[in-house]
Protein backbone atom coordinates (compact mmCIF):
# COMPACT_ATOMS: atom_id res chain seq x y z
CA UNK A 1 0.00 0.00 0.00
CA UNK A 2 1.76 2.73 -0.93
CA UNK A 3 0.02 4.99 1.73
CA UNK A 4 2.82 3.45 3.95
CA UNK A 5 5.19 5.73 1.97
CA UNK A 6 3.61 8.28 2.44
CA UNK A 7 3.43 7.48 6.14
CA UNK A 8 7.40 7.28 5.82
CA UNK A 9 7.89 10.60 3.97
CA UNK A 10 5.87 12.54 6.69
CA UNK A 11 7.84 10.61 9.50
CA UNK A 12 11.05 11.71 7.69
CA UNK A 13 10.21 15.19 7.78
CA UNK A 14 9.34 15.41 11.23
CA UNK A 15 12.50 13.58 12.12
CA UNK A 16 14.61 15.75 9.91
CA UNK A 17 12.87 18.64 11.92
CA UNK A 18 14.08 17.14 15.29
CA UNK A 19 17.61 17.10 13.99
CA UNK A 20 17.95 20.96 13.33
CA UNK A 21 19.81 22.58 16.36
CA UNK A 22 17.14 24.99 16.84
CA UNK A 23 13.91 24.95 15.27
CA UNK A 24 12.70 28.48 13.88
CA UNK A 25 10.68 29.34 11.28
CA UNK A 26 12.71 28.31 9.07
CA UNK A 27 12.84 24.88 9.93
CA UNK A 28 9.02 24.17 10.45
CA UNK A 29 8.29 25.92 7.05
CA UNK A 30 10.92 23.50 5.49
CA UNK A 31 9.10 20.60 7.58
CA UNK A 32 5.42 21.82 6.95
CA UNK A 33 6.37 21.96 2.87
CA UNK A 34 7.57 18.35 3.23
CA UNK A 35 4.88 17.17 4.28
CA UNK A 36 2.63 18.49 2.19
CA UNK A 37 5.00 17.56 -0.73
CA UNK A 38 4.20 14.21 0.61
CA UNK A 39 0.18 14.53 0.79
CA UNK A 40 0.28 15.57 -2.99
CA UNK A 41 2.25 13.05 -4.09
CA UNK A 42 -0.31 10.53 -2.78
CA UNK A 43 -3.29 12.60 -4.28
CA UNK A 44 -4.70 14.28 -1.58
CA UNK A 45 -6.40 17.24 -2.57
CA UNK A 46 -4.29 20.76 -3.18
CA UNK A 47 -7.21 22.69 -1.26
CA UNK A 48 -6.86 20.43 1.93
CA UNK A 49 -3.19 20.24 2.09
CA UNK A 50 -3.07 23.90 2.20
CA UNK A 51 -5.96 24.17 4.89
CA UNK A 52 -3.71 21.84 7.03
CA UNK A 53 -0.81 23.28 6.76
CA UNK A 54 -2.60 26.63 7.91
CA UNK A 55 -4.23 24.97 10.75
CA UNK A 56 -0.58 23.05 11.96
CA UNK A 57 1.06 26.57 11.88
CA UNK A 58 -1.69 28.25 14.19
CA UNK A 59 -1.29 25.38 16.30
CA UNK A 60 2.63 24.86 16.39
CA UNK A 61 3.09 28.98 16.97
CA UNK A 62 6.63 29.05 17.73
CA UNK A 63 6.98 32.64 19.76
CA UNK A 64 4.24 31.14 22.34
CA UNK A 65 5.82 27.59 22.79
CA UNK A 66 8.20 28.13 26.21
CA UNK A 67 11.84 27.14 25.47
CA UNK A 68 12.39 23.16 26.54
CA UNK A 69 9.30 21.78 24.96
CA UNK A 70 9.33 19.34 23.15
CA UNK A 71 8.39 20.63 19.45
CA UNK A 72 8.96 17.81 17.47
CA UNK A 73 6.36 16.14 19.84
CA UNK A 74 4.32 18.99 19.48
CA UNK A 75 4.29 18.98 15.64
CA UNK A 76 4.01 15.12 15.55
CA UNK A 77 0.81 15.66 17.61
CA UNK A 78 -0.31 18.48 15.47
CA UNK A 79 -0.12 16.48 12.16
CA UNK A 80 -1.42 13.16 13.92
CA UNK A 81 -4.66 15.47 14.99
CA UNK A 82 -4.74 17.25 11.46
CA UNK A 83 -4.89 13.87 9.49
CA UNK A 84 -7.64 12.63 11.64
CA UNK A 85 -9.70 15.56 11.08
CA UNK A 86 -9.31 14.99 7.87
CA UNK A 87 -10.67 11.14 7.67
CA UNK A 88 -13.55 12.32 10.42
CA UNK A 89 -15.89 14.35 9.23
CA UNK A 90 -17.42 14.32 13.24
CA UNK A 91 -20.17 12.55 12.76
CA UNK A 92 -20.56 8.58 13.22
CA UNK A 93 -22.74 6.78 9.90
CA UNK A 94 -25.48 5.13 10.49
CA UNK A 95 -25.00 1.61 11.79
CA UNK A 96 -27.81 -1.41 11.35
CA UNK A 97 -28.87 -2.76 14.39
CA UNK A 98 -29.91 -6.46 14.40
CA UNK A 99 -33.33 -7.42 13.92
CA UNK A 100 -34.41 -4.29 12.49
CA UNK A 101 -34.94 -4.17 9.03
CA UNK A 102 -32.42 -1.50 7.65
CA UNK A 103 -32.21 -0.74 3.65
CA UNK A 104 -28.20 -0.61 2.33
CA UNK A 105 -27.80 1.02 -0.64
CA UNK A 106 -24.80 1.02 -2.52
CA UNK A 107 -23.19 3.43 -5.54
CA UNK A 108 -20.08 4.43 -7.20
CA UNK A 109 -18.67 4.44 -10.41
CA UNK A 110 -18.13 1.77 -12.76
CA UNK A 111 -15.51 -0.75 -11.50
CA UNK A 112 -15.23 0.60 -8.21
CA UNK A 113 -15.76 -2.98 -6.64
CA UNK A 114 -19.49 -2.18 -5.94
CA UNK A 115 -20.80 -5.82 -6.28
CA UNK A 116 -17.95 -7.18 -4.51
CA UNK A 117 -18.34 -5.00 -1.91
CA UNK A 118 -21.88 -5.65 -1.20
CA UNK A 119 -21.26 -9.22 -0.79
CA UNK A 120 -18.15 -8.70 1.48
CA UNK A 121 -20.13 -6.07 3.39
CA UNK A 122 -23.01 -9.09 3.76
CA UNK A 123 -20.76 -11.65 5.03
CA UNK A 124 -19.47 -9.26 7.56
CA UNK A 125 -22.58 -8.53 9.33
CA UNK A 126 -23.82 -11.98 8.83
CA UNK A 127 -20.61 -13.16 11.17
CA UNK A 128 -22.11 -10.87 13.33
CA UNK A 129 -25.34 -12.44 13.81
CA UNK A 130 -27.14 -10.46 11.06
CA UNK A 131 -29.67 -12.18 8.15
CA UNK A 132 -28.70 -10.09 5.29
CA UNK A 133 -30.01 -10.14 1.86
CA UNK A 134 -28.72 -9.03 -1.95
CA UNK A 135 -30.96 -6.93 -4.27
CA UNK A 136 -28.80 -6.78 -7.44
CA UNK A 137 -30.53 -3.57 -9.16
CA UNK A 138 -27.60 -2.98 -11.91
CA UNK A 139 -29.14 -3.57 -14.79
CA UNK A 140 -26.55 -2.16 -16.93
CA UNK A 141 -23.86 -4.29 -16.63
CA UNK A 142 -24.24 -7.89 -18.21
CA UNK A 143 -22.62 -9.98 -16.07
CA UNK A 144 -23.63 -8.06 -12.22
CA UNK A 145 -26.44 -10.21 -12.11
CA UNK A 146 -24.36 -13.25 -12.18
CA UNK A 147 -21.54 -12.21 -10.28
CA UNK A 148 -23.90 -11.17 -7.25
CA UNK A 149 -25.59 -14.80 -7.48
CA UNK A 150 -22.14 -16.53 -7.43
CA UNK A 151 -20.72 -14.93 -4.67
CA UNK A 152 -24.21 -14.71 -2.55
CA UNK A 153 -24.68 -18.95 -3.29
CA UNK A 154 -21.05 -19.28 -2.06
CA UNK A 155 -22.06 -17.24 1.16
CA UNK A 156 -25.45 -18.83 1.90
CA UNK A 157 -26.92 -15.22 1.42
CA UNK A 158 -30.70 -14.88 0.13
CA UNK A 159 -30.49 -12.72 -3.09
CA UNK A 160 -32.85 -11.09 -5.75
CA UNK A 161 -32.43 -10.31 -9.34
CA UNK A 162 -33.96 -10.68 -12.85
CA UNK A 163 -32.12 -11.20 -16.41
CA UNK A 164 -35.35 -9.70 -18.00
CA UNK A 165 -36.28 -6.58 -16.15
CA UNK A 166 -34.49 -3.71 -17.36
CA UNK A 167 -35.83 -1.38 -14.88
CA UNK A 168 -33.66 -1.11 -11.87
CA UNK A 169 -36.32 1.09 -10.07
CA UNK A 170 -38.64 -1.82 -9.70
CA UNK A 171 -36.19 -4.76 -8.85
CA UNK A 172 -34.86 -2.64 -6.43
CA UNK A 173 -38.29 -2.19 -4.59
CA UNK A 174 -39.60 -5.79 -5.29
CA UNK A 175 -36.20 -7.04 -3.59
CA UNK A 176 -36.82 -4.91 -1.15
CA UNK A 177 -40.42 -5.44 -0.22
CA UNK A 178 -39.55 -9.48 -0.26
CA UNK A 179 -36.66 -9.47 1.92
CA UNK A 180 -38.65 -7.38 4.40
CA UNK A 181 -41.47 -9.87 4.51
CA UNK A 182 -38.67 -12.42 4.69
CA UNK A 183 -38.03 -10.79 7.69
CA UNK A 184 -34.14 -9.99 6.83
CA UNK A 185 -32.33 -7.23 9.41
CA UNK A 186 -30.25 -5.93 6.24
CA UNK A 187 -30.94 -5.36 2.22
CA UNK A 188 -28.72 -4.77 0.26
CA UNK A 189 -28.87 -2.99 -2.81
CA UNK A 190 -26.19 -2.83 -5.26
CA UNK A 191 -26.71 -0.25 -8.30
CA UNK A 192 -25.06 -0.14 -11.17
CA UNK A 193 -21.74 1.83 -12.25
CA UNK A 194 -22.01 5.43 -13.52
CA UNK A 195 -19.80 8.55 -13.77
CA UNK A 196 -20.95 12.22 -13.24
CA UNK A 197 -21.16 13.01 -16.96
CA UNK A 198 -23.82 10.65 -16.93
CA UNK A 199 -26.81 12.38 -16.21
CA UNK A 200 -29.47 10.10 -17.25
CA UNK A 201 -27.54 7.46 -14.62
CA UNK A 202 -27.50 9.89 -11.83
CA UNK A 203 -31.53 10.28 -12.66
CA UNK A 204 -31.82 6.76 -12.47
CA UNK A 205 -29.81 6.13 -8.83
CA UNK A 206 -31.91 8.83 -7.53
CA UNK A 207 -34.85 7.07 -8.59
CA UNK A 208 -33.65 4.14 -7.04
CA UNK A 209 -32.98 5.67 -3.64
CA UNK A 210 -36.36 7.54 -3.45
CA UNK A 211 -38.25 4.36 -4.09
CA UNK A 212 -36.06 2.26 -1.85
CA UNK A 213 -35.45 5.34 1.03
CA UNK A 214 -31.99 3.61 2.35
CA UNK A 215 -31.09 4.01 5.82
CA UNK A 216 -27.61 4.46 4.83
CA UNK A 217 -25.92 5.28 0.87
CA UNK A 218 -22.50 3.96 0.68
CA UNK A 219 -20.21 5.27 -1.56
CA UNK A 220 -17.64 2.99 -2.86
CA UNK A 221 -14.47 4.18 -3.89
CA UNK A 222 -11.59 2.85 -5.63
CA UNK A 223 -8.39 3.87 -4.17
CA UNK A 224 -6.56 4.52 -7.15
CA UNK A 225 -9.02 6.85 -8.13
CA UNK A 226 -6.35 9.71 -7.77
CA UNK A 227 -7.44 13.47 -8.08
CA UNK A 228 -10.18 12.94 -9.88
CA UNK A 229 -12.02 11.59 -6.18
CA UNK A 230 -13.23 14.76 -4.87
CA UNK A 231 -14.93 15.81 -8.24
CA UNK A 232 -17.03 12.34 -8.34
CA UNK A 233 -17.62 11.64 -5.00
CA UNK A 234 -19.28 15.37 -4.32
CA UNK A 235 -21.30 14.51 -7.55
CA UNK A 236 -22.47 11.66 -5.83
CA UNK A 237 -23.39 13.11 -2.89
CA UNK A 238 -25.10 15.99 -4.31
CA UNK A 239 -27.73 13.00 -5.78
CA UNK A 240 -27.76 10.79 -3.32
CA UNK A 241 -27.57 11.10 0.53
CA UNK A 242 -24.47 9.54 0.55
CA UNK A 243 -23.67 8.70 4.53
CA UNK A 244 -20.63 6.44 4.45
CA UNK A 245 -17.56 5.35 2.60
CA UNK A 246 -15.66 2.66 1.63
CA UNK A 247 -12.60 2.62 -0.12
CA UNK A 248 -11.47 -0.84 -2.35
CA UNK A 249 -8.61 -2.27 -3.71
CA UNK A 250 -6.47 -0.93 -0.60
CA UNK A 251 -4.05 -3.93 -1.35
CA UNK A 252 -3.26 -2.38 -5.14
CA UNK A 253 -0.79 0.37 -5.67
CA UNK A 254 -2.71 2.73 -5.45
CA UNK A 255 -1.58 6.34 -3.72
CA UNK A 256 -4.96 6.04 -1.54
CA UNK A 257 -5.09 9.73 -0.94
CA UNK A 258 -8.14 10.44 -2.15
CA UNK A 259 -9.61 8.45 0.43
CA UNK A 260 -9.08 12.20 2.44
CA UNK A 261 -10.78 13.65 -0.67
CA UNK A 262 -14.32 11.86 -0.25
CA UNK A 263 -14.55 11.70 2.86
CA UNK A 264 -14.02 16.30 2.99
CA UNK A 265 -16.75 16.00 -0.48
CA UNK A 266 -19.41 13.66 1.23
CA UNK A 267 -18.50 14.80 5.10
CA UNK A 268 -18.98 11.43 5.57
CA UNK A 269 -16.37 8.91 7.68
CA UNK A 270 -14.74 5.67 5.82
CA UNK A 271 -16.20 2.51 7.55
CA UNK A 272 -14.43 -0.78 5.89
CA UNK A 273 -11.51 -0.96 3.49
CA UNK A 274 -11.28 -3.39 0.89
CA UNK A 275 -7.90 -5.54 0.83
CA UNK A 276 -8.42 -8.01 -1.77
CA UNK A 277 -10.96 -9.85 -4.17
CA UNK A 278 -11.59 -12.83 -1.61
CA UNK A 279 -15.14 -12.11 0.68
CA UNK A 280 -13.10 -12.01 3.63
CA UNK A 281 -10.31 -9.57 2.72
CA UNK A 282 -12.58 -6.31 4.48
CA UNK A 283 -11.56 -4.56 7.07
CA UNK A 284 -13.55 -2.14 9.79
CA UNK A 285 -11.34 1.53 8.95
CA UNK A 286 -11.30 3.44 12.63
CA UNK A 287 -9.19 6.60 11.69
CA UNK A 288 -6.73 7.02 14.82
CA UNK A 289 -5.21 3.58 14.81
CA UNK A 290 -4.90 4.01 11.15
CA UNK A 291 -3.81 7.34 11.25
CA UNK A 292 -0.78 6.32 14.16
CA UNK A 293 0.40 3.61 11.70
CA UNK A 294 1.05 5.62 9.02
CA UNK A 295 2.96 7.70 11.20
CA UNK A 296 4.62 5.08 12.77
CA UNK A 297 3.63 6.12 15.92
CA UNK A 298 2.09 2.64 16.95
CA UNK A 299 -1.48 1.74 16.98
CA UNK A 300 -2.13 2.07 20.90
CA UNK A 301 -5.79 0.98 20.72
CA UNK A 302 -4.78 -2.21 19.17
CA UNK A 303 -2.15 -2.71 21.39
CA UNK A 304 -4.47 -2.86 24.41
CA UNK A 305 -6.43 -5.47 22.30
CA UNK A 306 -4.13 -7.51 22.09
CA UNK A 307 -3.38 -7.36 25.77
CA UNK A 308 -7.16 -8.44 26.58
CA UNK A 309 -6.80 -11.26 24.14
CA UNK A 310 -3.97 -12.58 25.29
CA UNK A 311 -4.55 -12.03 29.40
CA UNK A 312 -7.93 -14.17 29.71
CA UNK A 313 -10.46 -11.89 30.75
CA UNK A 314 -11.41 -14.30 33.95
CA UNK A 315 -7.75 -14.26 34.98
CA UNK A 316 -8.13 -10.06 34.88
CA UNK A 317 -9.31 -9.40 38.53
CA UNK A 318 -7.54 -11.95 40.15
CA UNK A 319 -4.18 -10.81 38.50
CA UNK A 320 -5.36 -7.50 39.41
CA UNK A 321 -6.25 -8.88 43.44
CA UNK A 322 -3.00 -10.12 43.51
CA UNK A 323 -1.32 -7.34 42.89
CA UNK A 324 -3.03 -5.19 44.66
CA UNK A 325 -2.56 -7.47 47.79
CA UNK A 326 1.34 -7.50 46.99
CA UNK A 327 1.21 -11.35 46.74
CA UNK A 328 2.67 -11.45 43.01
CA UNK A 329 4.64 -14.57 43.50
CA UNK A 330 7.29 -15.93 41.00
CA UNK A 331 4.83 -18.25 39.19
CA UNK A 332 2.53 -15.44 38.82
CA UNK A 333 5.19 -13.64 36.98
CA UNK A 334 6.44 -16.85 34.67
CA UNK A 335 2.88 -16.90 33.70
CA UNK A 336 2.34 -13.00 32.84
CA UNK A 337 5.82 -13.64 31.21
CA UNK A 338 4.39 -16.53 29.17
CA UNK A 339 1.23 -14.27 27.83
CA UNK A 340 3.63 -11.42 26.88
CA UNK A 341 5.31 -13.66 24.73
CA UNK A 342 1.90 -14.78 23.29
CA UNK A 343 1.71 -11.01 22.38
CA UNK A 344 4.67 -11.60 19.84
CA UNK A 345 7.24 -8.57 19.44
CA UNK A 346 6.19 -5.48 20.91
CA UNK A 347 7.71 -3.62 18.00
CA UNK A 348 5.12 -4.90 15.70
CA UNK A 349 2.13 -3.88 17.40
CA UNK A 350 3.48 -0.75 18.23
CA UNK A 351 5.42 0.30 15.21
CA UNK A 352 8.63 1.08 17.04
CA UNK A 353 11.12 2.30 14.78
N1 LIG B 1 -7.47 -6.35 -5.38
C1 LIG B 1 -8.73 -6.01 -5.13
N2 LIG B 1 -9.65 -6.14 -6.10
C2 LIG B 1 -10.92 -5.79 -5.82
C3 LIG B 1 -11.31 -5.26 -4.54
N3 LIG B 1 -12.64 -4.99 -4.60
C4 LIG B 1 -13.05 -5.34 -5.84
N4 LIG B 1 -12.04 -5.81 -6.59
C5 LIG B 1 -12.04 -6.26 -8.00
O1 LIG B 1 -12.38 -5.17 -8.82
C6 LIG B 1 -13.08 -5.60 -9.98
C7 LIG B 1 -14.37 -4.82 -10.14
O2 LIG B 1 -15.22 -5.14 -9.06
P1 LIG B 1 -16.81 -5.19 -9.17
O3 LIG B 1 -17.31 -5.57 -7.84
O4 LIG B 1 -17.22 -5.99 -10.34
O5 LIG B 1 -17.08 -3.65 -9.48
P2 LIG B 1 -18.47 -2.89 -9.69
O6 LIG B 1 -18.29 -1.55 -9.08
O7 LIG B 1 -19.61 -3.69 -9.21
O8 LIG B 1 -18.52 -2.78 -11.27
P3 LIG B 1 -19.71 -2.09 -12.17
O9 LIG B 1 -20.97 -2.79 -11.81
O10 LIG B 1 -19.26 -2.33 -13.59
O11 LIG B 1 -19.70 -0.66 -11.86
C8 LIG B 1 -13.29 -7.10 -9.81
O12 LIG B 1 -12.32 -7.78 -10.54
C9 LIG B 1 -13.08 -7.31 -8.29
O13 LIG B 1 -12.62 -8.60 -8.00
C10 LIG B 1 -10.29 -5.12 -3.53
O14 LIG B 1 -10.50 -4.65 -2.41
N5 LIG B 1 -9.02 -5.51 -3.89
Amino acid sequence: MVLAQLGGSISRALAQMSNATVIDEKVLNDCLNEISRALLQADVQFKMVRDMQANIKRIVNLEALAAGTNKRRIMQQAVFTELCNMLDPGKPSFTPKKGKPSVVMFVGLQGSGKTTTCSKYAYYHQKKGFKPALVCADTFRAGAFDQLKQNATKAKIPFYGSYMESDPVKIAVEGVERFKKENCDLIIVDTSGRHKQEAALFEEMRQVSEATKPDLVIFVMDSSIGQAAFDQAQAFKQSVSVGAVIITKMDGHAKGGGALSAVAATKSPVIFIGTGEHIDDFEVFDVKPFVSRLLGMGDWSGFMDKIHEVIPTDQQPDLLQKLSEGSFSLRLMYEQFQNLLKMGPIGQGLALN
